[in-house]
């Protein structure tokens, strides 16, 4: 009951990382020294940290918190020396600048007593900053009755010892490490006494995941578990390891004892175990953890807290800064959209259009460069061959296509021809825009990137849509068959490279309204950027 309210005041304080330090009964109240205690593994700990982390996805989301296990010992586990714990000051990865305690003062006057006392605990558990402050908070405890009341005296608490093992096991993807890995990682630091293995997702696994491209690379994945892990429990010794196939080692570490599931995985654990009794060991104990429900999700978002609803709403936020480009004037400001065939770029345009902006289509630019007449079309004819001409003199654009697309080389001869053509229509575009007092251009080119236009724009904007999808769309839509929508889609580069370079990602994958509603969110959050600069250039003139 105290851990929302608690959050809450302490979310006022704090802006990065929250550590909480767990001491049951702490009375600094007394003016004497406060010493931290072992706590013991009990199933009601399990119920805290999974509660502290799911309050915490609803009231401070912004927070990295991290649940601190240092002082938590199992009966079995040796002591080292008779200090206690905290014989010496942990090291955390972010030194605390601030120590927070709801504890309840009694006066006034008790306030200054109660934090000295603090700091001088803090600086005994902790290596903390030089100029460690701290703060009272005065959590708005709600009135409680009924059910809720009883729960706070322990209707439901597991106060049983909880089983503990030496070796303990997990996998997952730990995309944007969030409360549900964290609390999966905490209990499970909690579960192992001496190793703890984490098979980490690469690969093949990662391959039918929502908005892969998005995913965070495997070696930052890995870095930000040893973080947490290494504030969380030092004392256990972490394995992590990258998995290209779903079981890695839990099907042949003889020493592990107990893996960790949700109800979602459990599935996945006793095929762990299956595997295991065919190689001839020791099933593991299945531990289940549950999943934690997410306060926030959208229709399209999955009830529990996942890392693909966090890359979902991603979708139309400033995904990285876009580059300076001081020969660009602001006026217009100009968004270079891009995307695979059949990536539903088209749609984006459209809507951007129907939100103010000017839309210059560059496909259609580029059929107005094959026109009888033009600087181009004499020179296309003398590349390609007189057969692409059509009875009227026009080009045949679909036999043009058709010796392209698919050969890199030949593609290659076009667009040398082409692109430069089409690069004076879009400035002459962008020229009229702003005499016609817009203020936002999208440029809306297939293979803006591949063609080096950057320089045109400020920002770069990808649509995306997982291949399989551009190919159905593109079948359905031009009547073209498998092969030459997949050959089409081949002579451009690939989602995970597009978004590599993207300022801002939309996806078209789910209904129509989805679409709308993630280019309304990246138009209005667009408009918040370009007054940003506009101020600053100001200012700065
Ligand atoms: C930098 C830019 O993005 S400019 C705009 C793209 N245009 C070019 O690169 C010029 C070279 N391409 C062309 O001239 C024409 O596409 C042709 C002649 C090859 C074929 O013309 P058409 O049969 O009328 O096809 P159309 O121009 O509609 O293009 C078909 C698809 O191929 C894509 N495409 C066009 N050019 C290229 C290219 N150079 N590389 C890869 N894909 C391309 C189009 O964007 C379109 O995709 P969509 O499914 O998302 O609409």
């Amino acid at each position: 009951l105290r851990i929302a309210p608690v959050l809450t005041s302490a979310a006022q304080v704090v802006e990065r990382t929250l550590y909480v330090h767990l001491h049951p009964g702490l009375n600094l109240g007394t003016g004497g020294q406060v010493r931290p205690v072992y706590i013991p593994p009990l199933g009601d700990l399990c119920t805290l940290i999974s509660r502290l982390y799911s309050n915490a996805a609803d009231i401070c989301a912004h927070l990295d918190v991290r649940v601190l296990l240092t002082n938590v010992r199992g009966q079995l586990a040796p002591l080292s020396g008779n200090n206690g714990p905290f014989a010496t000051p942990q090291t955390l990865s972010h030194s605390p600048e601030v120590v927070l305690t709801d504890f309840p003062i009694q006066d006034s006057g008790q306030s200054s007593l109660v934090t000295q006392c603090l700091q001088k605990y803090a600086g005994h558990c902790y290596v903390c900053t030089s100029s460690l402050s701290s703060v009272l908070l005065y959590p708005r405890l709600k009135e409680v009755s009924g059910e809720e009341d009883d729960d706070r005296g322990g209707r439901g608490a597991q106060l049983n010892p909880l089983e503990t093992f030496s070796d303990v096991v997990v996998g997952g993807t730990f995309d944007r490490l969030h409360g549900a890995h964290k609390t999966l990682l905490n209990i499970s630091c909690l579960l192992a006494n001496r190793r703890f293995v984490i098979g980490v997702c690469d690969q093949e696994l990662l391959k039918n995941k929502v908005l892969k491209e998005l995913i965070e690379p495997y070696d930052r994945r890995v870095q930000k578990l040893q973080d947490f892990l290494n504030d969380v429990k030092p004392s256990l010794k972490y394995e992590i390891v990258p998995l290209s196939d779903p079981f890695g080692p839990s099907i042949t570490d003889p020493e592990l004892q107990c893996i960790v599931v949700s109800e979602e995985t459990r599935k996945g654990g006793e095929a762990v175990n299956r595997k295991r009794v065919e190689n001839g060991l020791a099933e593991l104990v299945l531990y289940e953890i549950q999943l934690l429900k997410d306060a926030h999700h959208a229709d399209i978002e999955e009830e529990k807290i996942s890392s693909s609803s966090l890359r979902t709403r991603l979708l139309g936020t400033l995904l990285k800064p876009p580059s300076p480009q001081p020969d660009l004037s602001l006026d217009p400001y100009v968004i270079g959209l891009t995307g695979g065939s059949g990536s539903g770029k088209s749609s984006i345009a459209l809507r951007l259009e129907g939100l103010g902006a000017a839309r210059i289509d560059c496909d259609q630019l580029g059929h107005e460069v094959y026109l009888p007449g033009t600087s181009a079309y004499q020179k296309v004819i003398q590349e390609f061959g007189p057969d692409i001409v059509n009875e009227d003199k026009t080009i045949n654009r679909r036999v043009l296509g058709g010796k392209v697309f698919g050969n890199q080389e030949r593609l290659k001869a076009l667009t040398d021809i082409v692109w430069p053509e089409i690069a004076l229509l879009v400035k002459k575009r962008i020229k009229q825009a702003k005499e016609q007092g817009k203020r936002v251009c999208v440029v809306d080119a297939a293979v803006l990137l591949e063609a080096g236009w950057t320089y045109l724009v400020h920002e770069v904007w990808v649509a995306t849509i997982p291949e399989e999808e551009a190919v159905k769309r593109i079948v359905q839509r031009d009547g073209v068959k498998e092969e030459d929508a997949l050959r089409r889609l081949k002579s451009q580069w690939p989602n995970a490279k597009l978004i590599e370079h993207a300022n801002v990602v939309l996806c078209t994958l789910w209904e129509p309204d989805v679409t709308q509603r993630q280019v309304l969110k990246a138009w209005n959050l667009l408009q918040h950027r370009i007054q940003k600069r506009q101020e600053t250039t100001r200012s700065s003139l």
